[in-house]
């Protein structure tokens, strides 16, 4: 399993950035590789986000202790599942879980140890992973679309018009600090979260999926008066810290994930940015 860990930035320092220095602390690029467990471990409110995709073998979800600093990840950990690929398995201690397209799993703190597989090799699962620090065993639990809070939300005028899955979120189950959900778009909406806001009570990550191979999302970030941009593929994540805006626009369809962690978990907790203060 690899782990890399970054640092934070201070915004004063990100404003001097090139497009590499950007990309190597906000991008993660490729979440999901064959048959591998990869994470970022960010300073960011110490989230971790990163993909299992199984395909061969059965993979577990270890703890690197020079990252981790505990025997299990779940140790001190909750964990937020969703699969953006085929159905796969999911155990997690005794209990196995199967966990199809769009469906999550929210793993409480010391649940045990977490494992992930395919249900076919050749069509295999992919498990987008986010996770934060825990102080309380809240219950695991599977979480169907079916289950989420949704949001419907834009219009087509302003080409966002688009419906909010809130799916591990105090609306659903009870959590610590992690709140996820995935956000999926009328055809021909391409923005998402514009107008746009900060937090700076919690961070976020997305990851954005359901891309073509030539199609870009141009992610918008930095402090709202000093905007920057990523230049996002397929299955690309980025991180966000609380200081920075979050908001995109796809050179055509795609979908995403968001995840936060941080002081609450209050989801409507976003100070707006009016238009005008853009830069
Ligand atoms: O703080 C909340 C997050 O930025 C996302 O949930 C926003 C989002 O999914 C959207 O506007 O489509
Ligand atoms: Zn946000």
């Amino acid at each position: 399993m690899a782990i890399e860990v970054r640092q934070v930035c201070h915004p004063d320092a990100v404003k001097r950035f090139d497009t590499d220095e950007l990309r190597k602390h906000f991008l993660i690029e490729k979440v999901f590789v064959k048959d591998e467990v990869k994470l970022t471990y960010s300073h960011i409110d110490r989230i971790v986000v990163g993909g299992a995709m199984p395909v061969n073998s059965k993979l577990e979800l270890t703890a690197p202790f020079s990252a981790i600093g505990t025997n299990s990840f779940m140790d001190r950990r909750e964990l937020g599942i969703i699969n953006i690929g085929n159905t796969g398995k999911v155990t997690v201690g005794n209990d196995t879980f199967e966990i199809g397209n769009r469906e999550a799993l929210y793993v409480g703190m010391k649940a045990g140890e977490v494992s992930f597989a395919s249900n076919d090799p050749a069509k295999p699962a992919k498990f987008y992973l986010v996770s934060t620090p825990a102080h309380h065993t809240y219950p695991t639990k599977k979480v169907g679309m079916a289950e989420a809070k949704k949001m419907a939300v834009g219009d087509q005028e302003h080409a966002n018009k688009r419906v909010i899955n809130q799916l591990i979120h105090p609306n659903v189950l009870e959590t610590c600090q992690l709140v996820m959900g995935l956000t999926y778009f009328e055809a021909g909406s391409m923005w998402n979260t514009m107008p746009c806001h900060t937090h700076d009570r919690r961070c976020e990550a997305y990851l954005y999926f359901d891309m073509d191979a030539e199609t870009r999302v141009v992610h918008l970030m930095g402090e709202p008066t000093e905007t920057r941009h990523l230049m996002i593929s397929n299955e690309d994540a980025i991180l966000c810290p609380g200081w920075s805006i979050h908001s995109g626009v796809g050179t055509a369809s795609y979908a995403f994930i968001w995840a936060m962690g941080g002081d609450n978990i209050d989801y409507n907790d976003m100070d707006m940015v009016p238009m005008q203060t853009l830069r």
